[in-house]
């Protein structure tokens, strides 16, 4: 039965979460999208990957309150809501909006918003968000095409997002301790953003609000929950994760993501590489590539991507529009899955949020468990493919080391 229902609101932020709840050694299993028949084989901790970011208020709610039922019906009696740790969102939403819906069709009066993530950089003192030593709002999160983050505050950023008021709970409260959390967030409002700068602060904030209905934030401040379900008698050994076998065959690499640290990691990879460009995808297709990856030994591990620095981005996006230089580099990505697949890949390491939601979608993976972590918030995933077991890692574009692509291999 499931303890922990979690709802994402992307595919590479899903398996962060995923994937630091594991660590405590818990089963956790991750679905994409709402799954179509009821729950089966539920875990005690589930995740449902959505693709709501940045989708239009209503479908985003809908989608969220419908993964909700899902995960109410797999048993379910608590929540998490999974944003991302830069706190991506507009003026309308989606963060206050899907939380404020999920917490009215459970009945929750109060939830807190926590995107901390002290591991990789992201920390909230006094309410603002810093990225490394930047405040969000000086971050390069200042440039993001969909969601740029002009405000470091997150009070402000998230009281037009919401009906009811936001307050906050800051550091120097969290510092001493649970009851002092739990004292103050009884006399805050609806809507809490509370600190942490560090992971000791995320266990107090875990502890004061272990058995609240609804909690919100990025993945970290969910890690110390299912080792606080033990220690209450919420899970028993039935929880505990499987050992999981990976498939020993070839693997590809594919990035669509052009973040700051997945263009370092793409430089920094030694095995054959293969650059698309979304010009010559428009005008000739992806046979190239195909023709290339169908070449290639899968033991060596080949990288195809479309990672490239601002300017070319600038200058696809302005010939073919954002959307359709977008698109066409995920299909090509998609199809050479697939081809990689049908030449007997078996590891997929994928860069790239909106990247990782069209080539988990072209390979049909529907559910995946979740393995060993390869860098803070991405973990190796196991799923089926078209009847084969294949592991596949999505890496958030801003995530892992320069030496990721590789260390990712080296951990199966
Ligand atoms: N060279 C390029 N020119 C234009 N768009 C690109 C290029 N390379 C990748 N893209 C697109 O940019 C987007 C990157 O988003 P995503 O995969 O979510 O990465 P990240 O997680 O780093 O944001 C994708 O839609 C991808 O297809
Ligand atoms: O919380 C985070 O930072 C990540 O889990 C995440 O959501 C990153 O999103 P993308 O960089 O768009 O993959």
């Amino acid at each position: 039965m499931t303890v922990l229902g979690c709802i994402a609101d992307d595919f590479t932020g899903a398996t962060d979460l995923a994937g630091l709840l594991a660590r405590s050694g818990v089963r956790v299993s991750l679905r994409i999208g709402v799954p179509d028949g009821p729950p089966e084989d539920a875990a005690a901790f589930e995740v449902i990957a959505l693709k709501i970011r940045t989708a239009p208020v209503e479908d985003a709610v809908s989608q969220a309150l419908a993964a909700l039922d899902w995960l109410k019906k797999a048993g379910a009696e608590r929540f998490f809501w999974k944003y991302c740790s830069t706190f991506d969102s507009t003026d309308h939403g989606n963060i206050g909006p899907v939380a404020e819906a999920l917490m009215d069709r459970i009945g929750a009066t109060q939830t807190i918003y926590c995107p901390a993530f002290p591991e990789n950089g992201r920390s909230i003192f006094m309410g603002n968000l810093f990225v490394g030593q930047q405040p969000l709002a000086e971050s390069p999160m200042k440039d993001h095409p969909l969601t740029p983050m002009r405000d470091s505050n997150l009070v402000r950023l998230l009281a037009p997002q919401v009906k009811r008021d936001v307050g906050l709970v800051d550091r120097l409260t969290v510092a001493r301790g649970a009851d002092a959390l739990r004292a103050a967030l009884a006399d805050a409002p609806p809507h809490v953003i509370v600190d942490a700068v560090a992971d000791e602060d995320l266990t107090t904030i875990a502890t004061a609000c272990r058995d609240f209905g609804l909690m919100t934030g990025g993945s970290a401040v969910a890690a110390p929950l299912p080792d606080l379900y033990r220690a209450a008698d919420l899970i028993g050994d039935e929880a505990e994760a499987p050992a999981p076998t990976a498939p020993d065959a070839g693997a590809v690499i594919l990035s669509g993501s052009c973040s700051a640290m997945t263009r370092k990691q793409v430089a920094a990879y030694d095995g054959p590489k293969f650059k698309l460009d979304p010009l010559t995808l428009d005008s000739d297709g992806p046979q190239a590539a195909l023709d290339w990856l169908v070449a290639q030994d899968l033991a060596d591990a080949p990288l195809i991507y479309a990672t490239a620095e601002p300017d070319e981005v600038r200058a696809a996006q302005d010939k073919l529009g954002t959307a359709q230089a977008g698109e066409i580099v995920e299909q090509a990505l998609a199809r050479c899955a697939r081809s990689a697949r049908e030449s007997g890949a078996r590891r997929f390491v994928v860069a790239g949020g909106e990247t990782s939601g069209a080539v988990t979608q072209a390979l049909g993976v529907a559910r995946l468990e979740i393995g060993p972590e390869i860098a803070p918030g991405v973990p190796w995933c196991f799923a089926t493919s078209d009847g084969h077991d294949i592991a596949i890692t999505l890496k958030s574009g801003n995530f892992g080391s320069e030496g990721f692509f590789a260390e990712a291999l080296e951990k199966l």
